[in-house]
């Protein structure tokens, strides 16, 4: 018999004697198990790569985490402008709960009873206004904290997925994102085909995310969140916009998560009575309170006791939902009190339990007849029973290990047949081994890592969606070519000077627009999927950010570089000396890119409808600094605009390259008597941007750029933690 030392490598699993069904899983024998726990192999990170091939049996591995909640509340504040004050409204009234691990919980409620906004707080998705208490195995915690942000992941409704990317792909990044490098290869190619082979996606292995359906996204959404094999599962409605088949699918599966310990808890709406049945758990809220919360199959004997009588051959869940819209005159306030009364009840019980384990009686009998008296709870009597198995390891468990025991975990234990030699014997292999686990799975890719995997993706997805990207270089090739007709041969003539003006000014209007709009349309579409990844720990957001700006400075360059090369040749700027094109190209690669970090800051902070029209309104004030306008005919109240425009930074020093820096005279007709502009310095002197400093211009930009992207990154900062 194994006996509770086999249990005991799930105090690795870090909830003392409580394990999923690890060591002794139904799936494997405990030969099979141990098989791979290699003696070569101590759990350091060197044997981690090749670790073991009986690698399923590890990902079976994880923490037990129950979860427990007290008088928690949620309030947001408003500013009301009728009213023209700030006002607060509670949304959830001090609710009490838990969720186990090893059960499948469904929060139901009607639309606006407040299922989302609990499962924001339980995520820790949500964190100011929130009171009460949360306990995870027995410990107060936050949900914000660090530690219930690696136990849990938080799978939202609208799988946001990279469409142009396949399965295997998408799951291939993760897991290099997730475990690290110091994972062989082989093994996360395992471990994905184990979780896809586990989630039913096997044969979707080489499909586009955008080609797969509904469920199949969901489910991919699962499955990328279950490489690192977090002990808690929350989903916000996995099975909303799915027929009722893959409905079907999508719970069974959850269900077959939450067999193997995870504690999974999901929003759901008016499911079949089919699917509601599949459901180990229920928590019902109505109003933001909760009026049912305990086992599925106890809702119609807990309602009949509140004179409420679900007719035959009705679905319970829906029966549920009528009460909860008031359609079977019900007393809010009564049902929610003996809602409460049953979830005291439910606890005191279990305390009963814990306690006769902690007081290691040696006559099993005596815990016998408590649990004789606990007819309602049989998984309570299931946990006593198994008390012998416990009894052996009792000294090696901790009171807290103690009070997280479960009726599963206990009758993994009944369920092994080994003696005390082999079981010791067993827990030090299980304890290497999920030690090395652990240590796998825990561990991220590292910074420099996780920017070149997100630059792969970046080029990747680029690659397949070229569309987008030749369109960009498209339209400054022919931009470049209609500019060029437009204003040809401009450029070295003192008669076609103001011409040359308007084209180079048109040149830096046209890069700062297509610079800034490039990105403040396509990045406020990033954040979603940002929000989503960052939360549930794949990255940090400076390797994200940095990634994002390795591949767009690059690119933009090059189309403002194609640009210009093209226009100043058919506008005959470059006919004297050389260096001029250059400092040209130079001021118009950073006048464009500077318009980029103002656009990545206006597409960060705004919402896409607004930024759509700010970021070229702010395009429009900042080019008139400098065309036409001299600065002593600026209003001195705007002059400051003058000196921080990177747009009049750009143009004068475009202008300066091209007429300044000492060029010689320009050509003028053999027959005109008086030519006003032969000498470029005539020129500048007349739009006064004689002093421009070429330094002072490129310095300007390369700060515009610097401050505008620092802002950026603390912007998405603030959002991605304000909670
Ligand atoms: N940030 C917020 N500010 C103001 N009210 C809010 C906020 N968040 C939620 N609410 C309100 O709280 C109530 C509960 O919202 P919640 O989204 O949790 O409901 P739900 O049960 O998930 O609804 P549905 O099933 O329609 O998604 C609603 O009345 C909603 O308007």
């Amino acid at each position: 018999m194994t006996v509770i030392q086999d249990m005991k490598p799930a105090d690795a699993c870090g909830a003392g004697i409580n394990c999923c069904s690890s060591v002794a899983s139904s799936e494997t024998s405990i030969d099979e198990s141990f098989a791979c726990a290699k003696p070569s192999c101590t759990g350091d990170v060197v044997c981690k790569p090749n670790y073991c091939e009986n690698w399923e049996v590890n990902f079976d591995h994880c923490k037990q985490v129950n979860i427990e909640f007290e008088n928690v509340k949620y309030t947001v504040r408003k500013f009301n402008f009728q009213e023209r004050k700030f006002v607060t409204k509670e949304i959830l009234h001090g609710i009490n709960g838990a969720f186990r691990a090893g059960e499948l919980t469904a929060i139901m409620g009607p639309s606006g009873s407040g299922k989302s906004t609990l499962l924001n707080v339980m995520t820790g998705f949500r964190a100011t206004g929130v009171t009460g208490t949360i306990r995870v195995n027995g410990e107060p915690i936050s949900t914000n904290s660090p530690s219930f942000r690696e136990l849990s992941c938080y799978i939202h409704q609208d799988d946001l997925l990279r469409p142009l990317m396949s399965v295997g792909e998408t799951m291939m990044l993760a897991a290099h994102l997730k475990l690290g490098f110091n994972t062989s290869k082989e093994y996360k190619q395992n471990l994905i085909k184990h979780i896809l082979t586990l989630l039913g996606l096997e044969h979707r292995y080489n499909v586009f995310a955008a080609k797969l359906s509904g469920g199949q996204k969901k489910r991919l959404a699962i499955a990328l969140e279950l490489i690192s094999n977090p002990p808690v599962l929350f989903l916000d409605e996995p099975t909303t916009g799915l027929d009722s088949s893959s409905c079907s699918q999508c719970v069974s599966l959850l269900k077959k998560l939450a067999s193997l310990g995870h504690t999974i808890v999901c929003t759901i709406h008016q499911p079949s009575a089919l699917i509601f049945e599949m459901f180990d758990k229920l928590y019902t809220v109505v109003d933001g309170n909760c009026i049912y919360q305990g086992p599925v199959r106890e809702l119609i004997p807990f309602l009949e006791g509140q004179d409420l009588v679900c007719p035959s051959y009705h679905n319970p869940a829906d029966f549920l939902l009528e009460i909860a819209v008031g359609e079977h005159d019900r007393d809010l306030v009564k049902l929610v009190n003996a809602a409460n009364k049953k979830y005291h009840e439910d606890t005191d019980n279990q305390q009963i339990n814990v306690q006769c384990l902690l007081s290691k009686i040696k006559d099993n009998e005596a815990c016998s007849k408590i649990a004789s008296n606990l007819k309602r709870f049989p998984a309570a009597i299931s946990k006593l029973t198994a008390f012998d198995y416990v009894k052996p390891a009792a000294d090696d468990v901790s009171l807290e290990e103690m009070k997280t025991l479960n009726a599963r975990a206990a009758t993994n234990a009944m369920m092994d047949d080994s003696d005390n030699e082999v079981g010791s014997a067993a827990r030090t292999k299980s304890n290497d081994r999920y030690t090395a686990y652990k240590a796998v799975r825990t561990e991220q890719a590292s910074f420099i890592m996780q920017y070149f995997l997100l630059l792969n993706r970046i080029f990747i997805c680029a690659r397949r969606n070229y569309f987008l990207l030749l369109a960009r270089l498209m339209s400054h090739i022919v931009i470049g070519l209609i500019f060029g007709y437009l204003y040809m041969n401009v450029g070295d003539k003192a008669t076609t000077v103001l011409g040359n003006y308007v084209y180079l000014y048109g040149s830096i209007l046209l890069l700062v627009y297509t610079g800034k709009m490039a990105v403040v349309l396509t990045f406020p579409l990033e954040i979603g999927m940002l929000t989503r990844e960052h939360f549930n720990r794949w990255y940090g957001l400076t390797p994200y950010f940095l990634s994002l700006l390795s591949f767009e400075i690059p690119f933009q360059s090059i189309c403002t570089v194609l640009y210009t090369v093209i226009s100043v040749y058919l506008t005959g700027n470059n006919a004297d000396e050389s260096f001029r094109i250059y400092y040209f190209i130079i001021l118009a690669v950073l006048a464009s890119l500077s318009a980029q970090a103002w656009g990545f800051f206006v597409g960060a902070t705004l919402p896409t409808k607004l930024a759509v029209f700010v970021g070229p309104i702010l395009a429009v004030l900042f080019s008139i600094f400098g065309f036409c306008t001299r600065y002593i005919d600026i209003t001195p109240i705007f002059r400051w605009m003058w000196h921080i425009s990177y747009f009049r930074a750009g143009f004068h020093g475009a202008l300066n390259a091209i007429y300044g820096l000492e060029r010689p005279f320009l050509s003028c007709p053999n027959d005109t008597m008086y030519c006003h502009f032969r000498s470029p310095k005539v020129f500048l002197n007349y739009m006064m941007i004689s002093d421009v400093n070429m330094a002072d211009c490129v310095t300007l930009m390369v700060v515009v750029m610097a401050v505008m992207h620092t802002l950026t990154l603390i912007t998405l900062w603030h959002k991605l933690n304000k909670r």
